[in-house]
């Protein structure tokens, strides 16, 4: 299937010089949910930007629904509501004609039954006639969206979402995003909250200056980089690894106290069978077992660390 939108070599460097983006390449698929993570600085915004047609590439194309986003920019900017990372709207207007306006600036017809619906689905209805100025700040951040999906976009952009809300409202924004992807609308969120790619995403993407380095199903994803870890709390401490277990992936911690052992979660075979059985040969005793799986925040920062490991030693 043709992705809805293509991005091609895309390169920034900014005006004063700075290189935010180096030639990245990116298909996202109809329907889908893409995550974008990466640490402050690492060029989501830029590269979300450039998609929406706000920011000029210095190299590379984008197409959003087969559409060129520089040549043909109204009809690819049609395509797309994007929910920015600050709160712009005009705090004198009710919440009403902030999002029937937006509508109208895409040059699409006024329909009172759709902004009526995304009102309500945001719950926002109970608010149609307050002025933006009168609402809490997770009212306005809801007003974004609503401005956002006003003109009935097939994509959305979701620039840190969550940032700053409270719980209550991050479960909302999650369900209002399912609900999106339900009636086909493709998200792509950019977000420091690793929980929230964990619980929404179907494929994540991570970025770390400039560039992109991992695209992954989730899933797949935390397969194949998850470790599980399986620690061995001793009877008594050891001072160090115990020779004979030379052959394990083994760690010594809490003084001396306990044994952790790595395995893939991939491999059929864990090795833990063995690792008991080389432990009672040795006579080391133990007195509790217990395992734990890496979440997608330890792979990702384990990520970020080998990307600029292998950065410093290039450089
Ligand atoms: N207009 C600009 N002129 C010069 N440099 C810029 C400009 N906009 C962004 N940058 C720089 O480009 C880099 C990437 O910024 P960008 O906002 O894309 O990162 P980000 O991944 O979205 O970060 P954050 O998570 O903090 O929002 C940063 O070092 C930033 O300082």
């Amino acid at each position: 299937m043709q992705p809805i939108i293509s991005i091609e070599g895309i390169g920034k460097t900014y005006a004063g010089g700075f290189t935010a983006l180096k030639s990245v390449d990116l298909d996202i698929k109809q329907g889908e949910i893409f995550a974008l993570l990466g640490p402050n600085g690492a060029g989501k915004t830029t590269l979300i930007s450039i998609v929406c047609g706000i920011v000029n590439p210095t190299s590379g194309r984008v197409t959003a629904d087969g559409h060129d986003i520089q040549r043909d920019f109204r009809a690819a900017r049609s395509k797309i509501g994007l929910v920015p990372q600050e709160l712009s709207t005009d705090s004198f207007e009710s919440v009403w004609n902030t999002v029937s306006f937006s509508r109208g600036l895409f040059g699409k017809a006024p329909n009172p039954e759709y902004i009526e619906k995304i009102l309500r689905q945001l719950s926002l209805w109970e608010k149609k006639d307050s002025k933006i100025m009168a609402l809490s700040g997770g009212m306005k951040r809801r007003v974004m969206i609503a401005k956002a999906l006003s003109h009935e976009p097939s994509i959305l952009f979701l620039d840190e979402p969550t940032a700053g809300v409270d719980v209550e409202l991050r479960r909302d924004m999650w369900e209002m995003v399912r609900g999106l992807r339900e009636n086909g609308v493709t998200v792509i969120l950019t977000t420091h909250y690793i929980e929230e790619a964990e619980e929404m995403a179907d494929r994540i993407g991570v970025i770390n200056h400039g560039e992109l380095v991992l695209v992954e199903e989730k899933h797949t994803l935390m397969r194949k980089l998850g470790k599980k870890q399986l620690t061995i709390h001793l009877q008594n401490p050891v001072s160090d690894l115990p020779a004979g277990l030379g052959e394990f992936a083994l760690e010594l911690s809490d003084e001396g106290n306990q044994l952790v052992y790595t395995f893939d979660t991939q491999r059929e075979h864990t090795g833990i069978a063995e690792l008991l059985r080389a432990l009672n040969q040795q006579g080391i005793e133990f007195k509790d077992l217990h395992s734990s799986e890496s979440s997608l925040e330890e792979i990702f920062v384990n990520l970020v660390h080998q990307n600029q490991n292998a950065r410093q030693q290039a450089g």
